[in-house]
């Protein structure tokens, strides 16, 4: 997942961009920028960093003008520590173009092979972003030889890259002295939605609480497979650009990628949180006898909906156990495994009254790599607790995820090849209650009859796209470049007897 933005507005946006960044920045923590457009020149700031650090004053003065679009990135791609993989990209020709991407490719590789040998363009790093701006840009070329750009030639342009590119994509284009163009990948795996202002300018935004929080008035979600082209002069074109189509959202936009007050294909990801709460309470009264129980505690930040409502089934206190400091970003999004580990304490410390002589029911959204869980667990007997159950409302994370999601490889997820008692021993815990996977479906499927399914594929292995083969996930791990390979030291597989020693 990233943050994108994108506006088109009779007033200065860069402002406007920097403040939807900031409601956009818990997506993507790396690197953060933003292109403007003036009087048909592009004038671009990116960097690595979150948005606050990236753009100072004399950055914001120098983007003028009232169109332009803006990123922030959580590297799911390449490398992680390059600067030179911030977005938004940049391609001279056709026309000038800038684009900024949430999601990722699955045939990146076999992409950037064609572009080389057949379309002869040059990419220069190792982001799939990269690729799929050269695709677009030679789709558009190839729409418009001989005439004039219009909303038709873009449209004809987008059909193209649906049928080049394979994984997950919603994208955001300028294309200078013409207009915004956003569209979703044919499943609309990433989310993507577009409101309007009361003096009639448009912003397209990964998440409704951008455009919120920014006075804009949510309209609609860009459909899967949808394109919508804004001209410069405020007028709107979209077109179904890509054959068959099937809305299948990712579902751990849910579960913890997205911002609760945010509502994604007509879900609201606060009431989604809630009836995950709400099925996972059956699965720990039928695990734990609910006199066992003394006190519900949420891990901070994105468990507290699905705490709060198990608590009240249960009967039970909610209280907040651990304090969260609010100037460590979110741990899971952190690139590389030692960091995170660090920051899980430097984020969270316990309140030991909370904890002292009770038995408590910890709850978390999902458990990943193991990372949080375990040093929570531990955190709360130090604090004095008799007994630490915890539960997830997301089901065991046991597969790679190929869609924007850093989960890169199966033998990093704590879940993978092993029991539920087996990583309950990892963790410490005195029992692990885990959502099941159907019942996650239906609590959040629940609340939208329009979506078939959802992309569960971390949960179930399933993909939406077709069959990811070892192969495919070996094929785009090979150019990722984490931290841990610039020479951090690599703790991503949990271990038992740190485990059970600790
Ligand atoms: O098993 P792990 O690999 O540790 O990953 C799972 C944890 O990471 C996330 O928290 P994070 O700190 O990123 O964000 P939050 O403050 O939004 O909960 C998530 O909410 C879990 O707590
Ligand atoms: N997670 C994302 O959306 C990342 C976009 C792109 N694949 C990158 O790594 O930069
Ligand atoms: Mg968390």
């Amino acid at each position: 997942m990233c943050g994108i933005v994108g506006v088109v507005s009779n007033a200065p946006v860069n402002q406007l961009i920097y403040d939807a960044l900031l409601l956009l920045q818990h997506r993507g923590q790396d690197a953060a920028g933003i292109v403007t457009q003036h009087e048909r020149k592009f004038f671009m700031h990116k960097a690595k960093g979150m948005v606050r650090d990236v753009f100072r004053t004399r950055n914001m003065r120098a983007l003028p003008g009232n169109s332009g679009l803006g990123q922030v990135r959580y590297p799911t791609a390449g490398n992680a520590a390059s600067e030179e993989e911030a977005q938004p990209f940049y391609v001279n020709a056709p026309f000038g173009i800038v684009m900024v991407h949430n999601g990722n490719l699955t045939n990146a590789h076999a992409q950037k092979a064609e572009l080389f040998n057949t379309d002869h363009r040059h990419t220069n790093t190792d982001s799939d972003s990269e690729v799929l701006l050269n695709v677009l840009a030679h789709e558009l070329e190839k729409a418009t030889r001989g005439t004039r750009l219009s909303a038709a030639e873009v449209f004809t342009a987008v059909a193209g890259v649906h049928r080049r590119v394979r994984g997950s994509y919603a994208v955001i284009a300028h294309i200078a002295g013409h207009g915004l163009l956003a569209f979703r990948d044919p499943y609309g795996i990433r989310p993507l939605c577009i409101g309007r202002s009361s003096d009639g300018s448009f912003m397209v935004a990964s998440e409704s609480v951008a455009l919120e929080g920014t006075g804009y008035v949510f309209e609609r979600d860009v459909a899967p497979g949808e394109a919508v082209f804004v001209t410069l002069d405020g007028s709107l074109h979209s077109q179904k650009s890509a054959g068959h189509t099937q809305l299948s959202p990712c579902i751990f936009e849910f579960v913890y990628l997205a911002r609760p007050d945010s509502v994604l294909d007509g879900i609201s990801v606060y009431q989604a949180r809630l009836n995950l709460g709400q099925t996972l309470a059956k699965r720990v009264i039928s695990m734990v006898p609910p006199n066992e129980i003394d006190v519900v505690i949420p891990i901070p930040e994105s468990s507290r909906p699905s705490a709060t409502e198990l608590a009240h089934l249960l009967g039970k206190p909610y209280r907040e156990g651990f304090v969260k400091n609010r100037y460590v970003g979110r741990t899971f999004i952190m690139p590389g495994q030692s960091v995170r580990a660090r920051s899980v304490r430097q984020k969270l410390n316990a309140i030991s009254s909370e904890f002292e002589g009770r038995n408590v029911l910890l709850v978390d959204d999902s458990i990943v790599r193991g990372t949080t869980s375990r040093e929570i667990v531990q955190m709360a007997r130090e604090a004095g607790a008799l007994k630490v159950y915890l539960a997830s409302a997301a089901p065991p994370v046991r597969f790679p995820n190929v869609y924007g999601i850093d989960m890169p490889t199966k033998e990093e997820l704590v879940a993978h090849g092993r029991t539920q008692e087996e990583v309950r021993q990892l963790i410490g815990a005195d029992a692990l209650i885990y959502q099941d996977v159907e019942a996650m479906k239906s609590a959040v499927g629940s609340l939208n009859s329009n979506i078939a399914g959802f992309d569960s594929s971390c949960f179930d292995g399933i993909y939406v796209t077709g069959d990811i083969t070892d192969g495919d996930i070996a094929r785009l791990n090979e150019k990722r470049v984490t931290p841990q390979q610039e020479g951090e030291e690599d703790t991503s597989r949990l271990s038992l007897p740190n485990a059970t020693s600790a």
